[in-house]
């Protein structure tokens, strides 16, 4: 019997999943806190502190404790953690939780020590990290451990995680903090500079969902968005098209194109082989903006997949290293 609920986490910027051994993914929420301004309270985390976010009135904010893929603010990432770790029950367990955190490759020690700190006062037993491109390329199912090349790329809210794997280590990667987040606020930007309209971060990101391509689409696809006109300052309703929003975007997505090539520059010529017949596995959030596995088709040359659940790898892969103590001790780069 285990005494414990030993936990995997994937400490997002957009997103935290929390993974139960033996259960799965029980938590799923933004990485989003509401505390009050003035007495600091923590209000509500999760989905219903996203639903806060813009909305808020003036003693309420909506925080998002991470930035960039790594913590911004120390206190409210421990409160985030704190809860979600609580909502899986697994310090209900008779010895605290172990708890596998995955985290964007390279970040600094100082960082990487943030997170054991806040995951620790969060309630864990123990505590190790994991490389978010590891961990998503075991969630995705590529054979991590086998002499062969895998190459993953980890698109989630705040970092772009590239990376090429063989014999349970990386050989090669790339970390760019560009990713969705970029994306929505080239397309504030570019709304702002066209139509003098401003529209806020939810709004972007549901066009980005909606209607955002990395890829022409075949038939242009148009959208109605809600926003404030700068020079009336009044609420306005505009028509916005599939094409328009694909150019908005052009920046961050080549910004990615790039890292992967050059990441596909530095690999020793072996894997390189591996590759050009397995092919590049997209994974995060990114991965579901429609047309991105047809452009880094056409950039690399290289076969595209995308994950079965994109936004759920680097959860299933933490879960994994859990669950199988030998995969645990085999991948390197675990760190303590
Ligand atoms: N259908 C979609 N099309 C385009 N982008 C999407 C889609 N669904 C989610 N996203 C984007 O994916 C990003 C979140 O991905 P994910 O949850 O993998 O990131 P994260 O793990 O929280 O971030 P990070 O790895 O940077 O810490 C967000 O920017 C979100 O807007």
């Amino acid at each position: 019997m285990n005494l414990s609920k030993d936990i995997g986490i994937d400490l997002g910027t957009a997103n935290t999943l929390v993974f139960v051994r033996g259960k799965g993914i029980v938590v799923s929420e933004p990485s989003v806190v509401a505390i009050d301004r003035d007495s600091k309270k923590v209000l509500a985390v999760g989905a219903e502190a996203k639903r806060m976010v813009g909305r808020t009135p003036g003693n309420i904010i909506a925080i998002r404790p991470m930035k960039d893929g790594v913590i911004a603010d120390f206190d409210i990432t421990q409160a985030m953690l704190k809860y979600f770790i609580g909502k899986t029950n697994a310090r209900s367990g008779i010895r605290k939780p172990m708890v596998v955190v995955g985290v964007p490759s390279g970040v600094t020690e100082v960082e990487k020590r943030a997170v054991e700190e806040a995951t620790f006062q969060a309630g864990a037993r123990e505590v190790h990290l994991v490389e978010e491109p590891m961990a998503a390329a075991i969630g995705a199912g590529l054979p991590v451990e086998e002499p062969t090349g895998s190459m993953i790329v980890d698109i989630g809210g705040g970092t772009t995680d590239v990376a090429i794997i063989s014999l349970g280590g990386i050989v090669t990667s790339k970390n760019l903090r560009i990713a969705g987040d970029e994306m929505d606020e080239s397309i504030i930007s570019y709304i702002k500079r066209e139509y003098n309209l401003m529209i806020g971060e939810r709004t972007a990101e549901e066009i980005k969902i909606t209607i955002g391509s990395a890829y022409p689409k075949p038939k242009e696809e148009t959208m109605e968005i809600r926003g404030r006109d700068l020079i009336t300052g009044l609420p306005k309703t505009l028509k916005i098209s599939s094409t328009e929003i694909m150019e908005a975007m052009k920046e961050p997505i080549s910004a990615i194109i790039d890292a992967i090539k050059s990441t596909l520059e530095r690999t020793p010529p072996e894997l390189a082989a591996d590759i050009m017949d397995k092919g590049i596995m997209l994974a995060g959030g990114g991965a579901l903006l429609d047309g991105i596995d047809k452009l880094v088709k056409q950039e690399t040359g290289m076969p595209v997949e995308i994950a079965e659940s994109p936004l759920d790898c680097v959860a299933l892969g933490t879960g994994k290293i859990l669950e199988e103590v030998n995969l645990f001790k085999r991948i390197s780069g675990m760190s303590k």
